[in-house]
């Protein structure tokens, strides 16, 4: 009978020094007025302690004591309910937000100790940022709303209207380069902005929630083409949701935030295959796990292969078994890259993991 892999799938990106481009050590982000004698936490005054005593002052602990790492080339998602702390944690690491305590590193580099000067350096040339709202300028059209990062760097104009043309193009809105954005839908805006904040090479791209203001549709097209985007471009990006199938599409790892806290962070299949504490349990409770498990993510008993049922490969989605279940098969043979066979799963199994029926077909749309 297949079962989760319990032990399976163990986080195997590289994760050593020369790999992690931004990293926070115990960040902490209060708001309102925090006296000076308050100090952070030490080995005799726990993080609960501190807390206590920010709370008895006219002054909330935004962020409390979050300690993560972003690796070269990742998709790091930062999401949680709303209030969470999510865009704050987002600005600090950017340091659009002066952190109270703690350190970001960009390779290897404290950016709370750079100069004013040094910082605004940084975010033109290593950081692009998009916002929920689209911050475009209403008097200029698509092309130089784009090309308006290099203007401000006195690139001469031939120079940044080929790059903001090619960024236009790489964004699909090769025929709306001229409009305004009153012109343009939510969509087409949103994507404006994308090419804006790529359009200085940014290594580090930091996005909070791009998509909510778009309607559901339109917000799948942009997660597709934002993947393909990813794949073209391979950079390395922070990505704020509070939608844990977004966050599941799109990212390599999730970092779930609770009033402040970092709770759990890992790939999307561990956090649902091995929540941390019934508060991560509960929040992927209604997430649609075939989706986002794999049929690798099953144990199965070796088996012999049956020449009458259709094959499945590994890292297909569970989602897919469950069609071909659907569709009248009982068993599936499953095949590796090599095409080589591993094992078959059954509909019991299925239907026993996800609580979805395999057994009826649905009803035809009427
Ligand atoms: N400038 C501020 N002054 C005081 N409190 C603030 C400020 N900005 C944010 N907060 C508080 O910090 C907490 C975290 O806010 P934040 O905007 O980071 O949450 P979030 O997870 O991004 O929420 P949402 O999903 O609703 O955007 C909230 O309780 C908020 O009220």
């Amino acid at each position: 009978m297949a079962d989760l892999r319990a032990e399976k799938d163990e986080d195997k990106t590289c994760s050593s020094k020369s790999n992690i481009i931004l990293e926070c050590r115990n960040l902490w982000k209060v708001f309102g007025h925090l006296p000076k004698q308050l100090t952070p936490p030490t080995e005799d005054k726990p993080t609960s302690e501190t807390i206590e005593d920010i709370s008895e002052h006219d002054a909330y602990p935004a962020i409390c004591d979050v300690s993560l790492d972003v690796r070269r080339g990742e998709i790091l998602i930062i999401m949680g309910l709303s209030g969470s702390g999510k865009s704050t944690m987002l600005r600090c690491l950017a340091r659009l937000l002066e952190p109270t305590w703690g350190e970001v590193l960009y390779e290897g580099q404290n950016i709370l100790d750079l100069s004013a000067r040094e910082l605004t350096n940084l975010r033109r040339n290593k950081f692009g940022m998009v916002f929920q709202s689209f911050g475009l300028m209403d008097h200029l059209n698509a092309r130089d709303n784009v090309a308006f990062p290099l203007r401000v760097q006195k690139v001469p104009k031939a120079e940044r209207d080929r790059r903001a043309n090619a960024l236009l193009d790489l964004v699909g809105l090769e025929d709306r380069k001229t409009n305004f954005p009153y012109e343009l839908s939510g969509g087409q805006q949103q994507r404006v902005g994308i090419a804006r904040s790529l359009i200085a090479d940014p290594d580090l791209w930091f996005l909070d929630e791009p998509f909510s203001a778009l309607d559901p549709l339109i917000r799948r097209q942009m997660q597709d083409e934002f993947l393909k985007l990813q794949k073209t471009l391979g950079k390395t990006i922070i990505f704020v949701t509070h939608d844990f199938l977004e966050a599941a599409r799109l990212g390599d790892r999730i970092a779930i935030m609770r009033e402040g806290h970092l709770i759990q962070i890992g790939k999307p299949r561990d956090i649902i295959l091995r929540p941390k504490n019934d508060y991560i349990r509960e929040f992927v409770s209604e997430v649609p796990t075939s989706r986002i498990l794999h049929v690798s993510d099953l144990s199965y008993a070796a088996s012999e292969r049956i020449e009458s049922a259709p094959d499945i490969h590994e890292t297909e989605t569970l989602e897919l078994a469950i069609d071909l279940f659907l569709s009248g098969h009982e068993r599936l043979n499953i095949i590796n890259d090599e095409s080589a066979f591993v094992g078959t799963i059954c509909r019991d199994d299925l239907h026993a993991l996800t609580g979805q029926n395999t057994t009826e077909a649905e009803p035809d749309h009427v």
